[in-house]
């Protein structure tokens, strides 16, 4: 039953990034309402208003499901916060299977968004129904926000979110997400995430595509400026060149560096589960900082450059790079934002071009770190040795989880990241699955984890 509801969900293109698939990521936040209506939750969605797009003109963002199970003032009140959005997929991309029809191969689920993030929201919700079928009460109040914008910066979150803190979030105590995954096979517990600032840089010059033959050598060509000044971010090395931007990096500590040295990683697995021979860092407990607590520059792609089969010899009359900085604390989306952009034209200034530049940052999310000694963390521990009879590991995630800092600032709530995620399930890739053993181990977890997080004494 629980492969099934996967299925249902995951043959649902609820793609946030492109917006021709909105209304499909609509009926998906339908799809997830309905299964809690079932469930006998006091279920809402809420429209959260309208996104604005880069190129001009707006689109209604999908609504925000929320759920409550239970209001008993004697009881702590936990919010599993999720999404039901997904990433980009296509066979073409180099699937061995169709992204959007669950493929069960040796135990291994496979489809796009089964670990990025519909099991675990799932599996949270057969949590619940699990107590229900058994007739146990809940040990806690549940409540749901499940959102289908995460994976594009959860545009319109922030400020639903902000709205309803005297209202939905009023009794919330502890807000829990489960939207990552472990390091390796033992499981994990989660205490940081790193930040994304995601920007647009346009170069823009003739009016019209040109014959590279008959007019290369006669203009300055925007692919080149581009690349140009893309290739001023970073070293070969992984040292981003861009001034001041490692300021604000908090200095690592000497109990971080215990902490990451008692985490049982091995460097040569890692290495063949990417499919890379080299590492940028030997070092464990270096590769690790670099994965988790230092910022890096990623270039993703560009749009206007000449990519099908063939040998079209043209120059591109506009080209625009895709990239982001994952950043970390104590690092300022907004000081990214104006350092990127200054340092970017001043680059492009340097190369004397007639062409036209314009960068633009389209999301800027913060990173978030939690203390992990808090007891929602010894909560989380407990569940672990019940279910899994071992010691998780305590580890932070290279991605970003848009909404979490704002839960933790804005709204003062503690936060728990308790995933189920594979160390190898693909996320935003090719072939991305959940296995079979952590979806179902996972929803005990969260069944326990309910258990012990009911244990916590309130100050
Ligand atoms: C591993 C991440 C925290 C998972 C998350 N759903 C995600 O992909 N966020 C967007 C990102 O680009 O990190």
């Amino acid at each position: 039953e629980y492969v099934q509801a996967l299925r249902e969900w995951v043959a649902v293109e609820s793609d946030s990034s492109d917006i021709t698939k909105r209304s499909e990521v609509q009926r998906m936040m339908e799809l997830v309402a309905e299964k809690l209506r079932v469930l006998g939750g006091k279920v809402e969605m809420v429209d959260i208003g309208m996104q604005k797009l880069p190129e001009g003109g707006t689109i209604a963002l999908p609504k925000v499901v929320t759920a409550e199970f239970g209001s008993n003032a004697r009881k702590a009140t936990v919010c599993v916060y999720g999404h039901a959005d997904v990433q980009p997929a296509r066979k073409e991309d180099g699937w061995s299977t169709e992204p959007y029809n669950l493929t069960d191969i040796y135990g291994n689920l496979y489809g796009r968004g089964t670990s990025d993030n519909k099991a675990p929201v799932l599996a949270w919700i057969h949590a619940v129904e699990a107590y229900q079928a058994l007739e146990i009460d809940l040990p806690v109040n549940v409540k749901f926000i499940i959102e289908g914008m995460e994976e594009t910066g959860s545009n319109g979150l922030a400020a639903m979110i902000e709205a309803q803190r005297d209202t939905f979030f009023s009794n919330v105590d502890y807000i829990i997400i489960s939207d990552c995954g472990w390091l390796s096979t033992r499981p994990a517990l989660t205490y940081g995430t790193r930040g994304n600032c995601y920007f647009f840089a346009e170069v823009e010059g003739p009016k019209q595509d040109l014959h590279s033959g008959v007019h290369g050598g006669t203009v300055k060509e925007p692919m080149t400026d581009l690349i140009g000044i893309l290739d001023t971010m970073i070293s070969s090395n992984g040292s981003i060149l861009i001034p001041g931007i490692r300021d604000a990096v908090a200095p690592f500590s000497d109990d971080e560096w215990k902490l990451y040295q008692k985490i049982d990683f091995d460097m040569d697995s890692y290495k063949a589960k990417i499919g890379v021979d080299q590492l940028m860092y030997e070092n464990k407990v270096e590769l690790l900082a670099h994965r988790w607590r230092y910022p890096t520059v990623s270039i993703h792609g560009i749009v206007g450059a000449f990519s099908a089969p063939g040998t079209k010899t043209v120059i591109p009359a506009k080209v625009t790079a895709k990239f982001s900085i994952r950043q970390v604390p104590d690092m300022d989306p907004a000081v990214v934002e104006k350092q990127v952009t200054d340092h970017l034209q001043s680059e492009f200034a340097k190369r004397k071009s007639p062409n036209k530049l314009k960068v633009t940052m389209i999301i800027g999310a913060k990173p978030w770190l939690a203390d992990p000694k808090h007891p929602l963390y010894q909560a989380g521990k407990a569940a672990v040795q019940r279910v899994f009879n071992t010691e998780p590991d305590l580890i932070r995630e290279g991605g970003t989880i848009p909404i979490a800092r704002t839960f933790q600032d804005v709204m003062d709530k503690s936060i728990i990241m308790l995933p189920i995620g594979g160390f190898d399930d693909g996320l935003h890739s090719q072939n991305e699955k959940m296995s079979r053993y952590n979806y179902i181990e996972g929803t005990k977890l969260f069944i326990a984890y309910l258990h012990e997080v009911a244990q916590i004494k309130k100050d």
